[in-house]
């Protein structure tokens, strides 16, 4: 088994929000959602949780029940949207929103990270992690397109994870 990418819970923000790096909270439902996550978790034996609140909570309460420490890593952090965040994706400038998807490798019309400044620091992590054995990580649903491509799956970009749900990578 390789490494599993777990995205985060419900985080309490209004549906429709762009976000990124904002550290939003999991949202009330989290007890819920954290233990059919947990059902549903096969064995591991590493918990690595990205910083931000919505995956350390997550991870807290796996590391918990499984016996297991959490270790957070800085490279996975969801990609930054810059002066975007927290704006409704509606409200986001048509402009800049064409010229992302038009240069979608090379754009930050908000500032903060481009799709190709984000993969390259996700990339050694993912290099790092192939053949380390059963390691969860923590995350969050940029990562797993990220890491799909990196696997060669077509429209990985494009995929979309609900939350708490999880992918296993090769
Ligand atoms: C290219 C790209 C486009 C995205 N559009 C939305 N997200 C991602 O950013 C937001 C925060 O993700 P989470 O809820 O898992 O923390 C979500 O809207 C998610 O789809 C993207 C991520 C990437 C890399």
């Amino acid at each position: 088994m390789g490494v599993i990418l777990l995205r985060h819970t419900r985080p309490d923000v209004a549906e429709g929000t762009c976000y990124g790096r904002t550290d939003y909270p999991p949202a009330e439902s989290f007890s819920e959602e954290a233990a059919e996550v947990l059902a549903a978790l096969p064995p591991v034996h590493r918990v690595l949780s990205s910083p931000l609140l919505r995956c350390t909570r997550l991870a807290d309460h796996i590391g918990a029940a499984r016996g297991l420490p959490v270790e957070i890593d800085p490279r996975l952090i969801e990609i930054d949207f810059g002066a975007w965040e927290g704006t409704p994706w509606a409200e986001v400038p048509r402009d800049g929103l064409d010229h992302w998807a038009a240069h979608f490798y090379d754009s930050r019309p908000h500032g903060g990270e481009s799709v190709g400044m984000f993969y390259a620091r996700v990339v050694p992590f993912l290099d790092e992690m192939h053949g380390a054995g059963t390691v969860l990580a923590v995350t969050h649903a940029g990562l797993m397109r990220a890491a799909l491509h990196h696997a060669g799956r077509e429209g990985a970009w494009q995929m979309k994870f609900p939350y708490g749900s999880f992918i296993e990578l090769p």
